[in-house]
This record gives structure tokens, C-alpha cells and sequence, in this order.
């Protein structure tokens, strides 16, 4: 069994790396200029001689251990250690303006540092940029930062769910936030249904996230779609309006229908069509737009021939059916119901 004496003489019990940090913040006008976690991009910690030293080559960056906010003191110093800059003893670390705080929460508060969620939120960002683990505190604001974050299309952060070049529009990717927050939760013994005024995910969209066909339905440049509307709607003539209303009401009560609409070429079908594409998908509809040829659907945007889109077989007889698995994409491409 090692000596008592033996092991208080340890250089690792008189000093660790943040001890020395601090005595060095004692001798060096540099480091007084980094917090602690920039330190090791200057200097360089020296194991055996238990101190640091300015750093000559090689480039390197800093990073504190993760502390939740339950174990209180803790995460506040991680919270100060990641501001103040020079500290030269445990004491100076609580003290604000000449005042030697209690704890290290009360230093933050002097500091201002708790005033708003800015540090849950610098919290999340930091998960997010290193480990895309999600943080466990949230709350409703930081629900909207950390979606904010998350709808950054320069972020790192890609979910598991779906392909990453899918673009997906607000709502889905809501909902996607969502759905990973609960997932980190459930594994932590909680969900966000323990959270006053968090929203839950959408369990529609994020299944839609994950399928192709209906992300490609729902793929449209919005505001470019709604300036392509208003122009062709203030351009419909008397006829195509009546038309455009009779079908439109059908959608928005959805109350269904088919409509044969005919006449003579160029008296304005296919613009119609178009007019009418152009709304529903502005609301974030899905519109399938089949034309009987392949030159015809070049005509309409995101248009397939019929054959295709709902697999029809070429041969037809009196028994023959589409041949579309019911549990596949395209299944709930044709399922899918407006939200
Ligand atoms: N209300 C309108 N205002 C301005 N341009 C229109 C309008 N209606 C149709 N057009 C234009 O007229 C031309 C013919 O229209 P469109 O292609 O829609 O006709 P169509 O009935 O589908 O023709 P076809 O049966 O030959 O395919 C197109 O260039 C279209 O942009």
C-alpha cells in the first residue's frame, strides 16, 4: 500500500491542468487574455513538468466537459470558465467588480449571464456543432433558438431520418426537430410531453420526411410559386376563372369530383391546369399532375405520364390492377392526406 506522504507529494494532487492554468494566469500577460477553454490554442500543457507552456507549432482547440444543469455549481463555473478570462485563484472566479460572490451561480447572475436563455442556447448550439447531442433542459424558447439552429441549411446537423439532399419545408423539419429532441429524452427516462408548452412532433410529417416521393411533392419554391400564381391568376379569362373556381371549390371542401375540362388547342387548358397546380401547392399541397404521354407531361411542372405514376400495367385486361404495394412510398404518396 503506497505511503500517504508518497501520494500527497504527487505533482497531480498539487496541481492539475486548471490549477495551472490559473498559476500561469499569475506569470503571463498572454494567457490573461484567453478564457479556459481558448488556452489551448496558445499554449500547450507539458504532462510531466505539470505545467503549461506557449504553444510553438501544431494547432489545437479547447473544450469543457459537458455539466447538466443538475448538478448546479458545477455547470455555473463551466458557465464562467467559459467567459472570464485570467483567473488567477478559485476566488477570483466568483468575483465580479470587486465582489466576491458566494457560488459561482451568483457570479453568473452578477455578470448577467443568466438574465435570458442565451446560455442554454449557447449550450445547445455547442452540442449541436460538436456531438449533435441534444441538451435536456429545453423549454419553449429554446425550442425555437434550437430550431433555428437546426433550420440552418450551412449547420452541420443532418438528421438520421431522411436523405440529406431532401429539402424538406418548415413544418417537416419542425416536426424532424422534434422527433430527434424525443428520441435523446426517451433515452434519458423523459419526453417532451413533460415539458409545459413544448410542442410534440408530427408523426405524419416525420414519416413523410422519410419518403421521397412525397418530399419531391412538396418541393416547390414557395414565394417563387405564389408570384408564378398571381400572374396567371389576374391573366385567366372569364371562362377559365369560372373553371378555376368550380375546381377549387371541389379541393378546398374536399368534396372531390372530376372534371373534363375540353376545347379547341391553345384556348388555354394546360395554362389553366397550371393556375390551378400553382394554389394548391402554394399551401404546401400535393398536386400529381399526369398527362396520357411522355410530350404531353413536359407541359405541366412535375408532370409523369399516368403509366408511370400509378404503375398501370401495359397490358390491360378486365382483372388488371395498379400494381402498387400498399406499404410502399408510393402508397402513402396517394394516402397522404392534406394537413
Ligand atoms: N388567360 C391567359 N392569359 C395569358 N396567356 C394565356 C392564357 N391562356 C392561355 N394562354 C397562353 O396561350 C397559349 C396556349 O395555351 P395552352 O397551352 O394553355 O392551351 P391548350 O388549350 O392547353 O392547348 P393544347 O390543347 O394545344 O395543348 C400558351 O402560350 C398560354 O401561355
Amino acid at each position: 500500500m503506497p505511503n500517504i506522504d508518497d501520494v500527497m507529494d504527487k505533482p497531480s494532487v498539487a496541481s492539475s491542468m486548471f490549477t495551472a492554468w490559473m498559476e500561469c494566469n499569475v506569470v503571463n500577460g498572454d494567457a490573461q487574455k484567453l478564457t479556459y477553454v481558448e488556452f489551448p490554442t496558445k499554449f500547450v500543457w507539458k504532462r510531466g513538468d505539470w505545467i503549461w507552456k506557449p504553444r510553438e507549432v501544431g494547432k489545437c482547440s479547447g473544450r469543457i466537459h459537458l455539466v447538466s444543469p443538475n448538478l448546479g455549481e458545477a455547470y455555473f463555473l463551466r458557465i464562467l470558465l467559459n467567459k472570464v478570462k485570467g483567473l488567477k485563484s478559485f476566488e477570483e472566479i466568483r468575483t465580479v467588480n470587486g465582489e466576491e460572490y458566494s457560488s459561482f451561480r451568483d457570479a453568473c447572475y452578477a455578470l448577467g449571464l443568466l438574465d435570458d436563455d442565451k446560455e442554454y442556447i449557447d449550450a445547445i448550439k455547442e452540442e449541436i456543432c460538436l456531438n449533435r447531442r441534444l441538451f435536456g433542459k429545453t423549454h419553449e424558447n429554446i425550442w425555437q433558438m434550437e430550431f433555428f439552429i437546426t433550420n440552418d441549411r450551412d449547420s452541420s446537423l443532418q438528421f438520421d431520418l431522411c436523405p440529406p439532399d431532401l429539402s424538406l419545408n418548415e413544418d417537416q423539419l419542425k416536426s424532424l426537430t422534434l422527433f430527434e429532441i424525443e428520441q435523446v429524452l426517451l433515452r434519458n427516462n423523459s419526453s417532451l410531453k413533460s415539458y409545459k408548452n413544448m410542442p410534440f412532433p408530427d408523426v405524419d410529417y416525420v414519416s413523410s420526411s422519410n419518403n421521397r416521393l412525397i418530399t419531391e411533392e412538396l418541393d416547390y419554391e414557395i414565394s417563387v410559386m405564389k408570384i408564378e400564381f398571381d400572374r396567371m391568376f389576374l391573366a385567366l379569362t372569364n371562362e377559365q376563372h369560372h373553371i378555376f373556381l368550380d375546381i377549387m371549390s371541389a379541393v378546398k371542401e374536399n368534396k372531390g369530383g372530376i372534371f373534363f375540362v375540353y376545347g379547341y388547342g391553345r384556348t388555354g387548358k394546360t395554362f389553366l391546369w397550371k393556375t390551378i397546380s400553382a394554389t394548391i401547392r402554394c399551401d404546401c399541397h400535393i398536386v400529381l399532375n399526369v398527362a396520357s404521354s411522355g410530350i404531353a407531361s413536359l407541359l405541366l411542372p412535375g408532370c409523369r405520364t399516368t403509366h408511370s405514376r400509378f404503375i398501370i400495367p401495359f397490358e390491360l385486361t378486365e382483372d388488371s390492377v395498379c400494381k402498387i404495394n400498399p406499404n410502399s412510398d408510393l402508397a402513402s404518396l396517394l394516402k397522404k392526406k392534406p394537413h
